[in-house]
């Protein structure tokens, strides 16, 4: 059965009209600058090797000028790569012809914009039932599809508004249930909610958290936020100046970044609200003693827990409620504790 990820290969691209010249270049090591001042070349990607687990989010970040569009922008291939594969289930969507390309953009994907790209004069059944409409599906069947979209997005009662009559979060919702009528596996979101307010933004994530729990999709979310990236990552991939520095769980990249770069982008983190319990457990040692606590239980709520109860050990539970491992309040307050840098040392 096709596993709907999407498999990244040695990816590069090189804008100016002559990148292909200076692949094996930037494969010497000639780096972004360099490249612009001595060629007027711009290294927008250098040898991405990403794996986007089918039925996963998986989360591209970085600074301004990472990378990030141009990366989410091969996948549907609005940009050609200067060398590299884009594999989805195991075709590579840079050979595919225009017919192909057309009908995978048509039926196996699907956008969602930060800046909405709804249709003003249009109400939002009419925006939602749009990429239907251009798929020249029949008219009673598309209004169904989209009713029960509006609906699972919680617009239903909106359904004749104009995108004008609605908030920055409403409208983003329309967005969200245009994307899911076309039914594609793959959603593409591109700094989809770096728009909203705060308390709105968190209210998408949610949204989208609990509607993936049941479709599964193959979601690429593009943000250059690391709280975002955090809870809805289940893989994560962080980038700089074109190349991914590091890529893993959020847990991984927490509790060990590659680098400076990451650790400074970790550092502001509650590792309290983002490590659970199984990363740090130590495995059993005799009976399990004390507490008992859910397996993807979160520390700091293991911390209030234990507290609470006066008692100092746990032992964590499968969800066959199997225990697994052993914790203590030491070893959960050690990991939620930034570790100091070396550097920091040096400079008190
Ligand atoms: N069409 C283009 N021509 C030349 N250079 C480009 C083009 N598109 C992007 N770039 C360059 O490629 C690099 C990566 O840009 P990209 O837009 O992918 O970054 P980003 O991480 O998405 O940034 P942002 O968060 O600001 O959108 C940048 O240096 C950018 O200037």
């Amino acid at each position: 059965m096709a596993s709907h990820a999407i498999e990244v290969k040695n990816l590069y691209k090189i804008f100016g009209p002559r990148g292909e010249d200076y692949v094996k270049l930037v494969e010497k090591g000639m780096g972004k600058a360099e490249l612009n001042e001595k060629h007027g070349h711009v290294l927008g990607l250098q040898d991405i090797n990403i794996s986007m687990p089918g039925g996963c989010i998986t989360v591209v970040m970085g600074l301004s000028g990472s990378g990030k569009s141009t990366l989410i922008r091969h996948i549907n291939r609005l940009i050609d790569p200067t060398a590299g594969e884009v594999l989805y289930d195991g075709v590579d969507v840079c050979k595919m012809n225009e017919n192909d390309l057309r009908s995978f953009r048509r039926h196996k994907t699907a956008m969602v914009f930060q800046k909405f790209a709804l249709l003003p004069h249009r109400t939002v059944l009419e925006n939602t039932i749009y990429g239907l409409e251009i798929q020249g599906i029949d008219r009673r069947e598309s209004e169904k599809r989209a009713l029960g979209w509006i609906d699972r997005v919680g617009l239903q009662g909106f359904e004749k508004h104009y995108p004008n009559q609605l908030s920055g979060g409403m409208q983003q919702r329309v967005g969200l249930a245009r994307a899911l009528t076309n039914d594609a596996d793959i959603l593409l979101m591109d700094e989809a909610y770096s728009a909203l307010d705060p308390l709105i933004r968190v209210d998408m994530q949610s949204v989208l958290l609990e509607l993936q729990k049941e479709l599964k999709k193959t979601v690429v979310f593009i943000t250059h936020d690391l709280d975002e990236a955090l809870r809805l990552g289940d893989k994560i991939a962080i980038l700089r100046d074109g190349h991914v520095v590091q890529q893993g769980t959020g847990q991984e990249i927490v509790l060990s970044p590659a680098d400076d770069y990451i650790t400074a982008f970790v550092q502001e983190v509650n590792r309290g609200r983002v490590i659970n319990v199984e990363t740090i457990m130590r495995p059993l040692s005799g009976n399990p003693e004390g507490l008992s606590l859910a397996a993807g239980t979160v520390l700091e709520t293991a911390a209030r827990t234990m507290t609470g109860a006066h008692i100092s050990n746990a032992h964590v539970v499968d969800a066959n409620g199997r225990p697994i491992g052993a914790i203590d309040l030491q070893m959960i307050i050690s990991a939620m504790v930034t570790p100091v840098k070396h550097t920091d040392l040096q400079a008190a």
